[in-house]
């Protein structure tokens, strides 16, 4: 099924986008998890093509100062794991370089996850799809990875039928410059300048001390782009083009994690008991959940943490059989290049 060469204990990792919020979460990443790699690349467009980025160092690569190179199909010669994330049009206009070059793409734009003949991997719950790629690995969009991760181990407990999703989602999900925006507006609102002279740019309005429901482009139905990949990702990725998913995916004045309050419907009954047990055993998860002690996860106090966290595990009386539940993870880490070095690692000999 793939031209892609056996990955070797001690791979060449190329970062292709290393000076984004992403590309540089990649770097802070591999070192994080001293992934095993011989040689990391940093490859980026001709704008920051020559200058310096601080790199920790991981596996056999000593921590120091790297010079970004500029992406050119010529870059992935000799590569084995190629990370990207320079947005849908770079992964497209690369992939056959990559491919060519025998090595495995593991993408983090949406350009191919909905393709056949590529695996949307969250490692928490679709290890086994990792290894059924033909050259190309899609790691899913942000909200997506939270909810299946919280997901996984109820659906474990019984089918899940329904869920019904709203998220509160962190600039962090529309780039470094979209993080400054933020910082910028508010401070700028705090010292008084009038509303309408607030530079907006990044997001359709101002996006400090405001919430903006509207992520990615409207679609003919009146949802939006993100709203759609939440639903069509959750069921490939969890394997169950039955279940029914509804999502309104919301802006909001956080940097770096998103949150997110789901409604669960199950086939059959599952208390709250169980599912809290089921989430306490779960990998990669934390339970915060203690009402008593106003212990819940939240959005401004998670960021750098690698686990999804739930809270707010209660009963919805709505329904025969429904859980809701909150769900927070680190957008720019296990919503983009956490989960990505993680499908890396899957890919490593044993
Ligand atoms: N799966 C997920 O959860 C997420 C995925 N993403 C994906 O990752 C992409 C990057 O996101 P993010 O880091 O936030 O964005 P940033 O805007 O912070 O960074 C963009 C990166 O892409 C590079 N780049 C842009 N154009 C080119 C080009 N023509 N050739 C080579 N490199 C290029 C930039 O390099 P330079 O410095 O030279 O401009 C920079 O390194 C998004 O577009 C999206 O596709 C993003 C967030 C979450
Ligand atoms: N859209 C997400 C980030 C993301 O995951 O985007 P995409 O699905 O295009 O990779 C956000 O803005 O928070």
């Amino acid at each position: 099924m793939t031209n892609a060469r056996p990955i070797p204990a001690n791979p060449v990792v190329a970062v292709a986008g290393a000076t984004g919020a992403v590309g540089r979460e990649f770097l802070q990443v591999l070192h994080d998890l001293d992934f095993p790699a011989s040689e990391v690349r940093l490859l980026a467009s001709a704008r920051s093509a020559g200058t310096a980025l601080r790199f920790e160092g991981c596996g056999q690569v000593p921590a120091g100062d790297y010079v970004v190179e500029e992406m050119t199909p010529a870059s992935f010669e000799g590569v084995h794991i190629a990370l990207f994330s320079a947005g849908s049009d770079v992964s497209k206009a690369m992939r056959q370089a990559v491919v060519d070059a025998g090595a495995v793409m593991i993408d983090n734009s949406s350009a191919f996850r909905m393709d056949d003949d590529v695996p949307l991997v969250v490692p928490e719950v679709n290890p086994q799809d990792a290894l059924r790629h033909a050259g190309v690995i899609a790691n899913p969009n942000c909200s997506t990875i939270q909810m299946v991760v919280a997901l996984r181990p109820l659906y474990e407990l019984a089918r899940i039928r329904r869920v019904v999703v709203s998220t509160y989602q962190a600039a962090s999900g529309a780039g470094a410059a979209a993080m400054a925006e933020l910082f910028d507006q508010t401070r700028d609102f705090l010292q008084g300048t009038p509303s309408d002279e607030l530079e907006v740019s990044a997001f359709q309005h101002r996006i400090a001390f405001n919430c903006i429901p509207h992520i990615d482009r409207f679609l003919d139905d009146g949802s939006t782009k993100e709203e759609w990949k939440m639903v069509a990702e959750t069921k490939k990725i969890m394997g169950d083009p039955n279940m029914k998913v509804a999502a309104t995916c919301v802006r909001v004045p956080v940097l770096r994690c998103h949150g997110e309050s789901i409604s669960v419907e199950f086939e059959g009954p599952v208390s709250v008991q169980q599912a809290r047990e089921a989430l306490k055993n779960a990998r990669n998860v934390t339970l915060l959940d203690d009402t008593s002690a106003n212990l819940y996860p939240m959005p401004g106090l998670l960021a750098g943490t690698n686990d999804t966290y739930v809270g707010r595990v209660r009963l919805d009386p709505t329904v025969d059989h429904g859980l809701q539940l909150w769900v927070v993870a680190d957008q720019i880490r296990k919503g983009a290049a956490l989960n990505a070095v993680q499908i890396a690692q899957l890919l490593l000999p044993e």
